[in-house]
């Protein structure tokens, strides 16, 4: 059997809720004659085990707060986890926040530069595909590129953004809700990429509540409840357990 490319072994992490700290003064005023709300640790994920292959095409299904995207974070390393272990094969693209790491006062041409070395693309990359990268993210951008981002509407900059990310090269990408955002147009662009993504052989963990998106871009599926990966088997079987709990 392949070499998995991302292995969950008993994972688990934990978080505290209502973390006590000294309150500011407008909070003091807000929360006069009341308790605080009690402090909590409490496991948003726990004895979760799996792995995936490289080429697995994996929907991540669950309510809203069963931590979804805490597995995502604990894969992209960005939080180190409690028990356990995850172990990824390969380098790893984060496409979690498509306008992460934008900075307000630069322009477009130079956020592409800045996003795209944050990604670890090269200069001489950047500058090579430059062209590529704004016809792809389309006319309105074109004509604003060199005028700063804090101009630019949220769409426009979800579109630079995911315009740099369609030229990662990682083998492993991360995907939370990518579609919901843009327009019809925006979104168009979105399926083809990550059509394309797929076609290519890589790996893809995809959190969406869009039963639309997952059918179609993915094979397998895991159903979180309560903070444990209750059905780990293909994409319609994940979901008939989450149909079971929440009704479509
Ligand atoms: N840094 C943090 N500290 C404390 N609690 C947190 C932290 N990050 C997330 N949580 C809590 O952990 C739980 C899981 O959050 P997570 O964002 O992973 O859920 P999710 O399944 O992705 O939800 P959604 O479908 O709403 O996006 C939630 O109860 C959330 O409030």
């Amino acid at each position: 059997m392949a070499r998995a490319m991302v292995e969950a072994d008993d994972l688990g992490i934990r978080f505290v809720r209502n973390r006590r700290r000294n309150l500011r003064l407008r909070e003091m005023f807000i929360h006069r004659g009341s308790r605080q709300p009690a402090a909590g640790v409490f496991w948003p994920l726990r004895n979760v085990s799996f792995s995936v292959a490289p080429g697995d095409t994996v929907g991540i299904i669950g309510r809203n707060g069963t931590g979804k995207s805490t597995l995502l974070r604990l894969i992209a390393g960005v939080l180190i986890p409690d028990e356990g272990r995850i172990r990824v094969g390969g380098a790893v693209a984060p496409l979690l926040e498509l306008s992460a790491g934008f900075s307000n006062d630069l322009t477009g041409r130079e956020n592409v530069h800045l996003v795209g070395s944050l990604h670890g693309l090269s200069p001489s990359f950047l500058r090579r595909h430059f062209d590529e990268i704004i016809e792809f993210s389309g006319e309105q951008i074109a004509k604003a590129i060199d005028t700063p981002v804090r101009h630019y509407s949220s769409g426009m900059k979800v579109r630079l953004g995911f315009s740099v990310i369609a030229q990662l090269q990682h083998p492993v990408l991360l995907m939370d809700e990518v579609t919901a955002v843009g327009d019809a147009d925006f979104r168009k662009k979105c399926y083809d990429t990550i059509d394309r993504l797929i076609a290519e052989g890589r790996t893809v963990m995809l959190v969406s509540h869009n039963e639309n998106d997952l059918t179609r871009f993915c094979s397998r599926g895991l159903y979180f409840d309560g903070g444990r990966l209750r059905v780990d088997g293909t994409i319609r079987e994940a979901l008939d357990a989450y149909h079971d709990v929440v009704r479509p």
